[in-house]
Order: structure tokens, then sequence, then C-alpha cells
């Protein structure tokens, strides 16, 4: 994720370039793999097929801007997860993107479900998805939450603050029901990752700090209560996280924690969930590890640090989300207006607004976050220029992909696509300025199915009351 966007601009009046990492391709029509899903790829007349279905006939079909779902390319990374962490428990975050399909898909392919609001849990129940295998997380879970989270059998509560102990205290006095939990800790580590989704270090909402002694009382307190069974311990450092490093250091925290409360409380927590934030490529300058290299490295640095602990590795998971879902998407819009602005240098950008924006893909304006994009409709032969694709709505921070090199032929009409929208965009898609969120329509094998469908302006009036 760069933050340094204006560092390598050359103002050489007329050719305005990129950012420095961001290199004029040898083919402007080309994909570049490593950002698309697995069966995407261009056709001789420059149309961009995902899941055997040219995008051009999704469009006549149903209409832009859309979620572009591959859902062999989702089902693959899913698996590839589930194979790589035998043995461990892998658990599909879905805050990145959930709906009943994909419930069901993570459910086919053996995956557990981490779900982090009543939302979220009624899809997964609606998908008929195994409760007993859902973990349920949130810093601010209410009584009715929990009491729920209780009675459907959730297979474990993340606990995530003194005040959630006492209220599951009364939930399970009151039902005779027993809650599963694990307790929620911050190992203080500083994630390389933007501010907004870096979640370990001690300033910040969630968990309990390991290191002011809050998480080893919150523990004491949970192996006391009744009606609570302790499970174990979980740490989540952060998102969009490429170095292995601090995973490592919240792991030999997290685990120095787990010895400790076996030592002094005599009580061997069974399980750990070290979380998600497994980083994806966004652009060229992105280079993700794969679910088999993380499960090594994860791997040794547990057994190291158990070693070196003395202590029998608990049962182990993990919760990726952007991983598996990130890359099997991809937005697909129409361009609506392209507009050649000179800037101070006299050099030129070229403004391509499209159908959508903000609403359907924050993660430009909230994180600063790179995007990529291609013509999907068509080839072109004209000279690529540098443009800045925009959305339609009423504020200037309304950037979906902030450089990326396109034909110097776009124009109205032309589709974009842009990869890599899997996680968080529809998930934190918005109606800002009454603006209809987009379908998700799943492609696979040649067939296309809308999985969640368009709001219509009745959507909008529905909860309008008048
Ligand atoms: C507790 C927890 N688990 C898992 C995830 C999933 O993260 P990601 O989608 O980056 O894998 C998140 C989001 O950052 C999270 O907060
Ligand atoms: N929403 C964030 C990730 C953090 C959310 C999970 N705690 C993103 O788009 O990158």
């Amino acid at each position: 994720m760069s933050t340094t966007h204006e560092a390598g601009w050359a103002h050489a009046p007329g050719a305005l370039r990129g950012p420095a990492w961001l290199q004029p391709p040898r083919d402007v029509n080309d994909l570049v793999p490593q950002l698309w899903s697995s069966t995407a790829y261009k056709d001789d007349a420059g149309d961009l097929v995902v899941g055997g279905v040219p995008v051009a006939d999704l469009v006549a079909d149903h209409n832009t801007p859309a979620y572009v779902l591959d859902e062999e390319d989702f089902r693959t990374r899913a698996r590839a997860f589930r194979d790589a962490f035998a043995g461990w428990d892998v658990y599909y975050a879905g805050k990145a993107f959930l709906c009943t399909a994909v419930a069901r898909w993570i459910a086919e392919e053996g995956l557990c479900l981490d779900v982090c609001s009543a939302g979220e849990l009624t899809v997964a129940l609606r998908a008929g998805f195994d409760a007993a295998r859902i973990g349920y997380h949130g810093n601010n879970k209410s009584i009715a939450e929990l009491r729920r989270a209780v009675s459907e059998g959730v297979g474990r509560i993340i606990v995530d603050s003194v005040q959630e102990i006492e209220r599951l205290e009364m939930i399970t006095r009151d039902t005779g029901c027993t809650a599963r939990v694990m307790l929620r800790v911050t190992a203080g580590v500083e994630a390389h990752t933007h501010e907004y989704i870096a979640t370990a270090h001690e300033d910040q909402k969630f968990g309990l700090s390991i290191t002011s002694g809050d998480a080893f009382d919150a523990l004491r307190r949970l192996q006391e209560a009744e009606g609570i069974e302790l499970l174990g311990l979980h740490s989540h450092i952060g998102s969009q996280i490429f170095d292995a490093s601090g995973f490592e250091v919240a792991a030999r925290r997290v685990l120095a924690l787990h010895a400790q409360v076996s030592e002094e409380l005599g009580v061997t927590m069974p399980e750990m969930d070290l979380g998600g934030g497994f980083g994806i490529a966004y652009t060229t300058q992105d280079d993700p590890s794969d679910p088999a290299q993380l499960a090594t490295e994860m791997g040794k640095i547990v057994e190291h640090e158990c070693r070196a602990l003395g202590v029998d590795a608990p049962r182990l998971s993990i919760e990726p989300g952007r991983a598996i879902v990130g890359p099997a998407m991809c937005t697909v819009y129409t361009v609506g207006t392209v507009k050649p602005v000179t800037l101070d240098a006299g050099a030129v950008r070229t403004y391509v607004s499209v159908d959508g924006g903000m609403s359907d893909n924050i993660r430009t304006a909230l994180y600063d976050a790179d995007y990529s994009c291609t013509l999907a409709g068509r080839s072109s032969t004209a000279p690529p220029v540098l443009a800045r694709v925009v959305g339609k709505h009423c504020e200037a921070g309304d950037i979906v992909v902030r450089d990326e090199f396109l034909p110097g032929d776009v124009a109205p009409g032309d589709l974009l696509a842009v990869p890599g929208t899997g996680a968080y965009c529809r998930s934190m898609a918005s109606n800002y300025n009454h603006a209809l969120r987009p379908p998700v329509i799943a492609v696979r094998d040649g067939e296309a199915r809308v999985v969640v469908r368009r709001e219509t302006e009745d959507d909008l009036l529905a909860t309008d009351v008048g």
C-alpha cells in the first residue's frame, strides 16, 4: 500500500509519469496475471473473460457497475488454505465478503467461518452453516447479540472486553448454556500496514493488552467463571500484511501468555488463533506469500516458540479473508466521461469517470490503497496515457484507481475492469449519494449467476418511511 504517490512524478510538459513504481506497460491491453483471478484472460478481440463468461455479455445482461466473482478461483484459494494448514482450523473471515452462496461454498470446502456481527451470523445461519464451526468477533457485542450467539450454539465467541465477560456470565446463568470463548489479546506489535488496519499495537480498540496484565486478569476471570469454557487466546495483528516478522513477534508473546496461564493458573488452554491479515497483490509492487509458504513459516514459528517455552502446541487456527476472496473478484464499470486535466507543470492527467466510485470501493479513499485496471471490452493500439479513474460521487477524493496507464483513446462507453476488489469493497459499500449498491455475479464454467442482486430505488425508499 503506497502512501507517497507524489514522490516519483516527472513534470516534463505533456509527459506525466506515474509514481516511480508504475512503469508504462509493454502492451496496455495485457492483463498482469498475478492481479487477476485464475480463470481471467483476454480473448483476441480484447474482451475480458472470467469464469468462461465474456464480461461484455455479463454487462449486456446485468449492466454496470457490477462485481464479478470467480467461483472456481474462490474455491481454489479456500482449498489451498485448508490443505496447506492441514491440522489447523481455517476460519474464512466473512467481513471481507459474505453472502449466502459464499457461506455455502466455505462449508462445502471444509472451512470454518468467522463472523463479526449479528447480520453476518444471520447470513451464515440462513446458508445452513453449522453454528459450531462459527467464530463470533466484535469489540462491542450487545447482550442480545451474545445471547443469540450462545443460544445458537456458536462454536467460539471471541471475548474482547471485561464487560463482555460479565454479560456472558449473566447469560449462561440465565440460560444454563455454556459459552465457549477465546480471549482476544493485543500483542503490542506494530504491523507494517496502514494505521487503520493494524490491530495489535496498544493504542487501539481491539483486545486486551498482554503487556499491561489486563489480558492475564481477564483470563483468570474467564477461567473461574461458571458457564464459560475457556478455549484459548486469539491474536490478529492487522490486515494486508506481507512480512512474517509481525506474526512471529505476536506468536511469541501470545504463546508466552499461554504458557504463563498454564503455569500460574494450572489451565492448559486447548486452542489458539493467530488471526488473518495475509496480503494480496493489488499492483505489481505487492508480492504475497502463498498459503503453503505461510503455513510453513507460521508452523515453524509456533514449533520453535513452544519448544523454547517447553509447552505443547495448542490446536491452531487462522482467519484469512482478503487472501481468499480478494483476488477472486473484479469490478466492471462503464466509462462515462474522459477529461484531460492540465497540471501546473503543463503535464496532462486523464481523468476517467466511471459509473460507480467510492460507494462500491471505499478503500482507495480510506486507506490510500492502490488498484489497477484495464479496458474490458476491446483492445486498442493507441499509445498509453496516465489515467486516474474516478467515480461519480460528489467528492474530490472519490478515486477508484489513483494511477494506471490506459489506452489514449479510452472513451465514454468503454468497459473498465478493476481486479482485486473481492475483499472489503462490496462488504464496505454504501449508499452515498443514494447510489444503488452493485450486484455480485458469480461466474463458473461459462455460467453466470447473480448471488447478490443490484439494489433498486425501491430498496432505497423502503427504509425512508416518509
Ligand atoms: C479478527 C480478525 N480476523 C480476521 C480478519 C481478516 O483479515 P484479512 O481479510 O486481512 O485476512 C480481520 C480483519 O482484519 C479481523 O479483524
Ligand atoms: N477493511 C479493511 C481491513 C480491516 C478489516 C478487518 N478488521 C480493508 O479494507 O483493508
